[in-house]
């Protein structure tokens, strides 16, 4: 018996047309389309040097359909970037780029400087931090893409162990708040299986065109304005099968959610300000004490407004 999903209409109807797996397309076929289209693959990094190299060569097994490997240095404090440069990628320090911008720390800053150093038509956005990684992830992101100009947009989605503890249960900060509330105020992406996803290829014309929102909130910005900017058919989605990637602490997680959820607030409720910061608690010895983080940040402004840019 068919089930009636109680999903909004027009999630449902995005969901059954614009999923795909990275099995509909062959690296040929790809190639084929491929065309003058300079295709760029970007890793944000902050001390990724277990894993970054494995990537970089990963990613580099798809030249010449892939132009470029850039991995952006996001304050590393290992040899992330000693790696990833013997690895073959072209590395560049957040601090060497528009430095004029200045610096922010996070991974939205990182991914948003990327767009004034990759050459490509085309950024497809890699973590610096999977253990399992494959050369399909990119040429999935990049079929739906390839294939169709009024695309602009292709998230992943994938299952998520979380390693060493279950075989599913990954994406915590998904399941238990950037889900729940984009359900809520953007009822249309409730088809959206991973919003959070790091793998995620776009436009340069589209990304160009939109702010970045800081650290962690940098996914869900994308996504809610990429919506709202050029409509739910300009986002497609493929299943990449199982992605594994390190983890971080509960408290970690929670200061990404707070990031998570002032991001969405600022579009959903521009004009009602918040509490910036985010207390959580501490055990030193016999006393627990307040630790204040800051978690709310501007966003970037759209590139194509930064008079350095070129
Ligand atoms: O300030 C930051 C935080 C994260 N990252 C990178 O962004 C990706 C995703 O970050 P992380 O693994 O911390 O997030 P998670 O996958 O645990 O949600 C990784 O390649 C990180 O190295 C970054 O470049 N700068
Ligand atoms: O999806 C999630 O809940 C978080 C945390 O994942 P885990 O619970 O550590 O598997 O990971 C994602 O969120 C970040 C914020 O958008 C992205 O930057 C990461 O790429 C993504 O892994």
């Amino acid at each position: 018996m068919a089930t009636v999903s109680l999903m909004h209409p027009d999630a449902a109807a995005w969901f059954a047309k614009r999923t795909s797996s990275w099995r509909d397309w062959s690296l040929a076929d790809l190639r084929r389309r491929k065309g003058d289209t300079r295709i760029s693959v970007v890793l944000p990094a902050l001390d990724e040097e277990p894993t970054v190299a494995e990537i970089v060569t990963g990613v580099r097994t798809l030249i010449p359909l892939v132009d470029e490997v850039i991995v952006v240095d996001s304050g590393s404090v290992d040899r992330t970037a000693e790696v990833a440069r013997r690895a073959g990628a072209a590395v560049h320090h957040r601090d060497d780029i528009l430095p004029e911008t200045g610096s922010r720390p996070g991974k939205g800053e990182v991914l948003w400087k990327a767009l004034a150093v990759a050459t490509g038509d085309i950024l497809v956005y890699v973590d610096a931090d999977l253990t399992d990684f494959r050369p399909h992830f990119v040429t999935g992101l990049l079929g739906p893409l390839l294939e169709d100009p009024a695309t602009l947009m292709v998230k992943a989605f994938y299952d998520r162990p979380l390693l060493d503890v279950s075989a599913a249960g990954g994406g915590r900060v998904t399941e238990l708040a950037a889900r729940p509330l984009l359900n809520a105020y953007f009822p249309e992406l409730a088809g959206v299986v991973q919003p959070l996803a790091g793998e995620y290829a776009a436009r340069r014309s589209l990304l160009e065109s939109l702010p970045f929102a800081a650290g962690y909130g940098v996914e869900t910005g994308l996504l809610i304005d990429t919506y709202r900017t050029a409509g739910l058919d300009a986002v497609a989605q493929v299943d990449l099968g199982q992605r594994t990637h390190g983890h971080q602490d509960t408290a970690a997680l929670g200061r990404m959610a707070a990031t998570i959820l002032h991001t969405i607030h600022a579009r959903v409720f521009p004009d009602r300000p918040t509490w910036p910061t985010l207390t959580q608690f501490e055990r030193h010895g016999d006393t627990v004490t307040p630790a204040d983080r800051e978690v709310a940040h501007p966003d970037r402004p759209p590139m194509v407004t930064v008079a350095q840019y070129r």
